[in-house]
């Protein structure tokens, strides 16, 4: 809801920048910036480590004007401050939306029903410190008695994605003669891949699930248990030492079979997709140790605080997220690249997949009523230059708009060998370039000027004007990594609050898995299936032929 209670493109605001776009027609970023000569410096934030150019967006001092506007009259800032003081802002789940405090230092105080969570939140954290810890001394022996070497996160979603994705951002600073691995696709071929060369006496699983009842988690989980019964020749009394449990649900985990005292807890007021700096990291804790970790944790609060206090003209994830509003609403944008120029970032954009894609994947607003405007975009990218060697000729010469953020460092990380750290000029010399073709394209005339023959001109030209955002930082530190999620997802929570959506339910997945549970009978035993529609019926009869069950 508004705070004038009025629909989104109802709003004066929201006509004020239909209205701005029509004037601001087909102006280029060439005549931005060469009207301003400062353009390139002053568009420009510093939040903590991060150093963000916004420069090469179409957009003007107006603009950014009129999208703070657009802020002020949905109640973004109310939104926000609602959310950090843990109110139930996540309506249709009746929860709070609290992952800040999970970064919060031990002496603050976020109440939750009158309650300071803040005390359980560091004392999870110190005993996952202190199992780390043992781990990683080799104090914590499996059933043989053997030090435990491997280390399996089994979990899906934000379950597998955030510890999996700050894992590789953090690898340098990982323990190298450990070994990690992450399970999540109920294909049988992602355990099995994951444990063949291991020796179950000295791996750990790590069973990460919220909920607990997910079904792929589950199965793999048990699958998991079966493999390492079988392969130590034990009995149950060998889970304890092999199977821990990170979340919310005690009593499932102890229907599991694994002892509670070896569970590691989190909350309700955490959603999955915001939940790495939970208990859910435990697998990352083990990898980088808890000072690591820590820093990573002071790295999101700073991002929080900066989200929290800084004022509309400086506040990073909302002029990110207003940008991303003013493309989907006014330039048709459908998606939305994310490029880091960073090997270690490999698994970034995925993860950012859940976090925007499920929070703002939404075509009702908060009361229910259809949006007649774009929510989340599509969001999608691979680490440079691999997809300059790709698909960078659609964003240079397509027909999409395509607003992008780079996403680079200063130094390569501390642990490459020089010949290797050397290349990282190179690297960086892309990351600028692209983003400057982007922006300023090559014109017909630079083309002729170079004697490219008349009919290849048009092939030769680039338009540019493609919308991008830089972002550097010095180095990819666990802090600059908890800097950057925390941007992401106070940026998405902006696109939520001016959308009027609920960024923090999930309905959307619900159904599939309904079905799911319904069809395994049929592929497994033949059994029901009278209710399918004709198309999937022929399907699963197809499979169930090919498998020779029919
Ligand atoms: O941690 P859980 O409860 O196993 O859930 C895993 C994932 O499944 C989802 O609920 C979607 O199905 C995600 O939101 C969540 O991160």
């Amino acid at each position: 809801m508004t705070n004038a209670g009025t629909r989104l493109n109802q709003l004066p605001e929201w006509a004020a920048l239909g209205k701005h776009r029509e004037q601001l027609g087909d102006t280029h970023l060439r005549e931005l910036f060469a009207a301003d000569p400062e353009r390139g410096t002053g568009y420009t934030l510093r939040v903590g480590d991060l150093y963000l150019d916004y420069s090469k967006h179409l957009v003007t001092d107006e603009t950014l004007a009129l999208l703070r506007d657009l802020a002020t009259a949905t109640g973004v800032a109310g939104l926000r401050d609602a959310m950090f003081r843990g109110e139930k802002i996540n309506t249709t789940e009746g929860r709070a939306v609290l992952h800040t405090a999970l970064r919060a230092p031990r002496e603050a105080v976020v109440e939750v029903d009158g309650v300071n969570v803040v005390p359980e939140v560091h004392a999870v954290l110190d005993r996952m410190a202190g199992f780390a810890d043992r781990v990683r001394a080799g104090e914590w022996t499996g059933h043989t008695g053997k030090p435990i070497k491997n280390i399996v996160n089994i979990g899906i979603g934000g379950s597998d994605l955030g510890p999996a994705m700050a894992f590789e951002a953090l690898r340098s600073y990982t323990r190298r003669d450990l070994v990690f691995r992450f399970v999540s696709n109920v294909d049988g071929a992602d355990l099995h891949e994951a444990v063949r060369d291991l020796d179950p006496a000295e791996t750990l699983f790590i069973v990460a699930s919220k909920t607990f009842t997910t079904i792929e988690t589950i199965t793999n989980a048990t699958s998991a248990r079966d493999w390492l019964l079988a392969g130590l020749g034990a009995g149950q009394e060998a889970v304890a030492k092999h199977f821990v449990a990170l979340s919310t649900n005690a009593a499932k985990v102890e229907d599991f079979g694994i002892d509670t005292a070896n569970m590691f807890e989190f909350w309700d007021w955490v959603g999955g997709r915001y939940s790495y700096d939970s208990a859910i990291g435990l697998s990352l804790m083990i990898a980088i140790g808890p000072d690591r970790f820590r820093e990573m944790l002071d790295g999101f609060h700073l991002v929080d605080e900066h989200f929290r206090t800084a004022p509309p003209e400086a506040n990073a994830p909302l002029l990110l997220g207003l940008l991303g509003i003013w493309y989907g609403a006014f330039f048709d944008a459908q998606s939305h690249a994310v490029l880091p120029y960073s090997h270690y970032l490999s698994k970034f954009t995925a993860y950012l997949q859940q976090l925007d894609m499920e929070s703002n994947g939404k075509s009702v607003d908060r009361d229910g009523k259809p949006v007649d405007w774009q929510t989340g975009p599509v969001v999608w990218g691979t680490p440079g230059t691999n997809g300059q060697h790709a698909y960078y000729q659609l964003i240079h010469q397509g027909t999409k708009v395509i607003p992008a953020d780079f996403i680079g460092f200063a130094e390569p990380v501390a642990d490459l060998p020089a010949g290797l750290a050397a290349q990282h000029d190179l690297l960086m010399a892309n990351f600028f370039a692209q983003t400057q073709a982007l922006a300023f394209g090559k014109t017909p005339e630079e083309v002729r000027a170079e004697g490219v023959a008349e009919e290849l001109v048009p092939h030769k030209t680039f338009q540019g004007n493609h919308p991008t955002t830089t972002i550097l930082a010095d180095a990819l530190t666990p802090s600059v990594l908890g800097q950057l999620i925390a941007l992401y997802e106070h940026k998405v929570f902006v696109q939520g609050a001016v959308w009027n959506i609920d960024s923090f339910d999930q309905w959307g997945v619900e159904l599939g898995k309904v079905l799911a549970k319904r069809i395994e009978p049929v592929l497994t035993r033949g059994e029901g299936g009278a209710e399918l529609d004709p198309s999937t019926a022929g399907l699963v009869a197809a499979y169930r032929s090919l498998r020779g069950r029919s």
